[in-house]
């Protein structure tokens, strides 16, 4: 039997970086997934290693379960029941395990994506031969939380090939774990998350794990419910960024300044309340919705201003400011910055004046050598399905 499940990528309308440090942020899933699938060998097989591969990368690894017996003998399978922290001893045991694959230069960036899938593999299901196939929607390392996305999807598969699982193998189709499935999944993603970005607030893996639109603050989520129609254009300006690098800086600048940068991360807090109050409002007519994208377009200024005194904003996400600027349509980084992925509001009260505005701002931005993309928000979360079951 193999399991598929599948997680999404998010956006974050306002509050990354300062979640980190307490204050509220307002985040969103969207329609573009990671997937993995998890089977493990028949006796017929005659396997005995851990597989990984990373389909769109074209690449493969293979672990012999000795190997894995060898370098983690402290490893005892929780059977996924109690999430936990990767130790210092057995980060260095993983890391020794990933330095011996001798990544393509171009590919070291994935060491810790992988790191992440040994140390949640191994602590759910041990030695245990498997192979688990990774592919994804998501541009990686740009903002869009491709991290948590993986680390989701892979707690998802492994944990639904436990004892624990109540799921209906012979369902077809996508299935969703119960509310108890779903918290240790995201627990489990979040330790995941923890290995990727060091210190990971925990937004990303929510938002994929149970999906919609959310306000988070200090790990506790609160669904936004919304009839607004609201609209983002996504740029990706593909300068590359380190999530966990650009947490880090931000971190460093609140120790050197410290009560300027809690100023910060409280302003911050006040917008995400405000922008998650606009979304929630009832809507009565298109005034009322032009009078809320104006606010939630202001807001999202101030929030690009705040970043800006994070440390965290690049040229090439002042160029996308510029010219959407030029269209007075309001834009913000989204994830961590320094570079990646740059969201806009786009205006929804006339469709036929808003449709000609982002056609033309779209043809600026692409003819910088950027990539944009309007996703759907506020979808689905984690998913799961399973095939071959007799
Ligand atoms: N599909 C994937 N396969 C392997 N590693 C992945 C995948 N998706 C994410 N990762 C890991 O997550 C890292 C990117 O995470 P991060 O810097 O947090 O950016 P973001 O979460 O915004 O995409 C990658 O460099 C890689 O280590
Ligand atoms: C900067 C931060 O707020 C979001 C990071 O998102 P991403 O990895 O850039 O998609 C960090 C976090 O909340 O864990
Ligand atoms: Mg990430």
């Amino acid at each position: 039997m193999e399991v598929r499940a599948r997680a999404p990528g998010k956006i974050i309308l306002s509050g990354e970086h300062a979640v980190v440090h307490g204050s509220t942020a307002v985040a969103a899933a969207i329609d573009l997934y990671t997937y993995v699938s998890l089977r493990f060998p028949t006796p017929e097989d005659n396997d005995d290693a851990l597989k990984l591969q990373l389909k769109d990368m074209d690449l493969e690894f293979s672990w012999p379960v000795g190997k894995i017996k060898e370098v983690l003998p402290q490893l005892g399978s929780t059977s996924g029941s109690s999430p936990s922290s990767c130790s210092l001893e057995t980060t260095k045991a993983i890391a020794s395990l990933v330095e011996e694959l001798n990544l393509p230069e171009a590919s070291t960036g994935l060491a810790s994506g992988i790191s992440a899938f040994l140390w949640l593999y191994t602590s759910i299901h041990g030695d245990k031969p498997a192979k688990t196939v990774v592919t994804s929607e998501l541009p990686l390392g740009s903002g869009l939380g491709s991290s948590a996305a993986l680390c989701v999807a892979l707690s998802a598969a492994l944990l639904a090939l436990t004892d624990f699982s109540k799921l209906d193998f012979s369902h077809q189709g996508w299935q969703v774990f119960g509310d108890s499935e779903l918290d240790l999944v995201n627990k489990w993603a979040f330790e995941g998350e923890k290995i990727i970005h060091g210190r990971p607030s925990g937004i990303d893996n929510t938002v994929s794990t149970y999906g919609n639109m959310i306000k988070f603050r200090s790990g506790e989520l609160t669904c936004i419910k919304t009839n607004m129609p609201l609209k983002m254009l996504v740029t990706n300006t593909k300068v590359g960024r380190n999530t966990k690098a650009l947490v880090a800086g931000v971190s460093e600048r609140a120790m050197r300044h410290g009560s300027a940068m809690t100023s910060v991360f409280n302003a911050v807090d006040s917008i995400s309340n405000e922008v998650a109050a606009i979304i929630q409002s009832p809507v009565s007519d298109d005034l009322a919705i032009t009078e809320k994208e104006e606010k939630l377009g202001e807001l999202m200024e101030m929030n690009q201003g705040l970043l800006q005194c994070m440390g965290v904003n690049h040229a090439s996400i002042e160029t996308v400011i510029r010219t959407t600027l030029k269209y007075k349509l309001s834009t913000k980084l989204t994830g961590a910055g320094g570079g990646g992925c740059v969201l806009t509001l786009l205006p929804t009260h006339d469709l036929v004046l808003a449709g000609t505005v982002v056609d033309k701002v779209i043809a600026d931005l692409e003819e910088c050598g950027f990539q944009c993309l309007i996703a759907g928000i506020g979808g689905r979360g984690m998913e799961v399905s399973f095939s071959g079951f007799s």
